[in-house]
């Protein structure tokens, strides 16, 4: 986890700070006043079956609750719409937060940052057979963002640590407002692979600051050996090599 633990200051030797030869790599700023209004954007439909909702776990880089994403979830469970062609399945959601409020979100709006970033991670079922191959697949997933803010308003867990969830709907987290951005990009965290497609919710949820101190309590490092907080899961923001960020607002 020591690799890990310099990846989050991109100072990792590995391929963590930039993938070579990436040309649209995650996260980035979004300056407002270089992004596109895209009139043909649609809105986003979203829908979430709190069933399929079933465990939580620390996977070293963040904690993520998972989804039964298989044919046989009944319901339309993700996203749709949007700049998107296909209906995307939702797998799994987590976050990233900083070690104090001044930082945390990876992506940064005017170069505002936040204390953390919620990522609602979907898999393109219409054109992969499974979530792995869309991980490494063109159009393969799309992530939905937004960036915690106003922290006002809660045990050690340590990495690879799972527990069973009830029935949750990820819908609950998403703010009033449809408003997004959306640009070509990559996983924030190896393999970094330049699979997605980003999509970032204008405005940002307002969470409690008891929830991302909470955050703050849970380990890197695996059960027994020295504890490091989980903190600073969050990538540096990356060259935009061009790229157009549009907008589905004017
Ligand atoms: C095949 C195993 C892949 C596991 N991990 C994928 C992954 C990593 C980072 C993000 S993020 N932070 O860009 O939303 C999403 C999904
Ligand atoms: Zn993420």
């Amino acid at each position: 986890f020591t690799h890990l633990f310099l990846w989050c200051w991109g100072l990792s030797p590995g391929p963590c700070v930039s993938k070579s030869g990436g040309t649209r790599q995650s996260p980035i700023n979004i300056q407002r006043r270089d992004s596109v209004y895209d009139p043909h954007l649609q809105p986003l439909r979203v829908s979430y079956d709190p069933a399929s909702c079933r465990c939580i776990w620390n996977t070293g880089y963040f904690f993520q609750v998972e989804f039964d994403d298989s044919q046989t979830a009944l319901s339309f469970t993700g996203i749709s719409g949007g700049p998107l062609e296909n209906h995307y399945r939702l797998r799994q959601f987590h976050f990233h937060w900083g070690a104090v409020d001044e930082r945390g979100s990876e992506h940064t709006v005017d170069g505002h940052t936040y204390p953390a970033e919620l990522h609602l991670v979907h898999w393109n079922a219409a054109k992969y057979p499974a979530y792995e191959e869309a991980v490494l697949g063109e159009k393969g997933l799309a992530v939905l963002a937004m960036c915690l803010t106003d922290t006002r308003a809660p045990g050690s867990c340590s990495q690879d640590r799972r527990a069973a969830m009830g029935p949750f709907n990820p819908s609950c987290l998403l703010p009033a407002c449809q408003d997004y951005w959306t640009y070509s990009g990559s996983l924030t965290t190896p393999p970094l692979a330049e699979s997605v497609t980003w999509i970032i919710q204008k405005q940002p949820v307002e969470v409690a600051a008891s929830q991302v101190s909470a955050f703050r309590e849970l380990l890197f490092s695996p059960l027994g050996e020295e504890e490091e907080f989980m903190v600073d899961n969050c990538r540096p923001r990356q060259p935009l090599m061009g790229r157009r960020v549009r907008s589905s607002f004017r």
